[in-house]
């Protein structure tokens, strides 16, 4: 049986284009898929490192592993390491692992804080994902250990984008060439038809708007207004350069540098590097900031340095009327923690969800969607706002800014309860766990005034053998790893 909406036409073919394509044609049996896009306009062509849940879209919607990585000369990615964020020359990782307990008496993190012996090194040498990034190492977790941690992949945007295509057009989608000028509207509001440069109509029951940040339905037809973030998250614009591998080890992470207006971000590819440069015109120029930028590269540039503007924030609804928009049409938080192509799949799973076959979405459905995407972004706001805000460089005028900048409160109560008490678990909802939260904080040495008395409950010599003894542990297993370019080799086809 299909759903109420027969005809379901996808305004634009980048990355949300053609996944939103992949996802309907396979999990809403009976609808007709349309996609338009314009050859001519292009896509954004960047968004090359992911969140582990993308191998959560990619099972739901039968994508195997093993040709995405051979398609998108896609990588192994366990977090990402975060150079000249608290001070400069100062390092550490936010990876997709875990801490052990993060309370109770056993809370490894207060045990560390407690026995606080330097002998044990960071808190990063603790969390099994970090000490792999850190030596270049890479297996997928056991099976029966999948708790140990997690991982995603850094991939060719472009590729990517024409593998779900293939995928998709294969599963029946349809593509139809063409500059999109407008769009009719219904009488409740909604929109009935898009009109193509050329005189033709694509008439549609259900409209996903993938049309990067011209958001043409959702933000040029329907006028939805735009939230602006940019008082938080002030960065502007990005140049993107890919650049040759220098030949030292492929790491399984990105790598996102602090700089004086702005921040580098380095994605290992297997046959290249992705670099580029995100910063604010309110503190450098885009001349300097492209200097910097070719200047970091480890190997020659492949191609001209590319300048993208874009302004941080999103729509204050999502969804309106038969309109759903996806990817960059709905917003854009900066990619400093790869969390746009997560936002992408995170909608566009709740939306197929919604739409039960013989039914309309009902308004309160809709209206929880909206709350919820609202929700997200506000969390993934607040986490990367974190890496900003906990710095102690004040070599800049950005540094300086961020670190004395009004939070967001629901941030300030956050980062309130932690100081006062240790707590992590009011961080339990969907996109960043607790640990991530505790790797930016370690990560970034802000530590709870005190610890709670009930660590006392594990007696101080167990503890710090217990610490020794993991720490040990972690190591032996990661050194009986292969590094993560030998992993890579074994994928077939390679
Ligand atoms: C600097 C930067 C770095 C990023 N890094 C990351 C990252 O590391 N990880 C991550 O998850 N995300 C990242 N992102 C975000 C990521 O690039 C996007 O979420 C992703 O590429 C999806 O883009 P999109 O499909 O929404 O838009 P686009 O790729 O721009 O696609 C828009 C489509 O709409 C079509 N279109 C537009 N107007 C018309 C028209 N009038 N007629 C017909 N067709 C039209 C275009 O032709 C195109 O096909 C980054 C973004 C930027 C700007």
């Amino acid at each position: 049986m299909q759903t109420a909406y027969k005809r379901i036409v996808i305004v634009g073919g980048g990355t949300a284009g053609w996944m939103t394509a992949v996802a309907v044609a396979t999990l809403l049996p009976g609808s007709e898929v349309e996609l338009v896009e314009s050859e001519e306009i292009g896509i954004v062509g960047v968004g090359e490192a992911t969140f582990p849940f993308i191998r959560l879209f990619h099972e739901r919607v039968g994508i195997d592993e093993t040709e995405f990585l051979r398609a998108t000369n896609g990588t192994f990615k366990v977090g990402a390491e975060f150079r000249n964020w608290r001070t400069e020359n100062h390092h550490y990782f936010h990876t997709f692992g875990n801490f052990a307990d993060i309370a109770g008496p056993t809370s490894l993190w207060s045990q560390y804080r407690r026995v606080n012996d330097p002998a044990l090194g960071v808190l990063g040498e603790h969390c099994l994902a970090s000490v792999m990034a850190m030596q270049g190492r890479f297996v997928k977790p056991p099976s029966e250990q999948s708790n140990l941690f997690t991982y995603a992949y850094h991939l060719d945007a472009v590729l990517y984008s024409r593998f779900l295509r293939a995928i998709a057009e294969k599963r029946g989608a349809r593509r139809t060439e063409g500059r999109i000028v407008g769009a009719t509207r219904r009488a409740d509001g909604g929109v009935d038809r898009l009109k193509l440069e050329d005189g033709r109509d694509v008439a549609g029951d259900l409209f996903i708007d993938c049309s990067g940040f011209t958001s043409l339905l959702l933000g040029r037809t329907l006028e939805e207004p735009f939230v602006d973030l940019s008082h938080w998250l002030p960065v502007d614009r990005a140049w993107a350069v890919p650049c040759e591998p220098s030949g030292t080890e492929l790491t399984p992470h990105t790598i996102a540098t602090a700089l004086e207006g702005g921040w580098a971000w380095r994605i290992p590819l297997t046959d290249r590097i992705g670099n580029g440069h995100v910063f604010s015109t309110r503190y450098i120029d885009e001349e300097r900031a492209r200097e910097q930028l070719l200047e970091q590269l480890e190997g020659p540039a492949l191609a001209e340095p590319r300048l993208l503007r874009f302004t941080t924030g999103h729509r204050e609804r999502f969804w309106v009327h038969n309109v759903v928009a996806l990817g960059l049409s709905s917003g854009f938080l900066e990619p400093l923690e790869s969390t746009s192509i997560f936002l992408i799949q995170r909608g566009l799973l709740k939306m197929i969800d919604l739409l039960v076959p013989g039914k309309q979405p009902t308004a309160s459905a809709v209206n929880d969607y909206n709350k919820n995407m609202l929700k997200a972004f506000a969390n993934i706001r607040d986490f990367i706002i974190l890496h900003y805000c906990l710095t102690e460089r004040r070599d800049s005028q950005l540094w300086r800014d961020v670190s004395s900048m009004e939070l967001p409160e629901s941030l300030a109560f956050r980062m309130h309860v932690w100081r006062q008490t240790g707590e992590l678990n009011q961080y339990k909802e969907d996109g960043f766990v607790p640990e991530s939260w505790l790797a930016i904080y370690a990560g970034m040495e802000n530590w709870p005034e005190r610890l709670d008395p009930v660590i006392n409950e594990v007696p101080f010599e167990e503890a710090l053998r217990g610490l020794h003894q993991r720490r040990d542990q972690i190591n032996a297993y990661v050194a009986s790893m292969p590094t993560h370019a030998a992993y890579l080799h074994r994928v077939p086809g390679r």
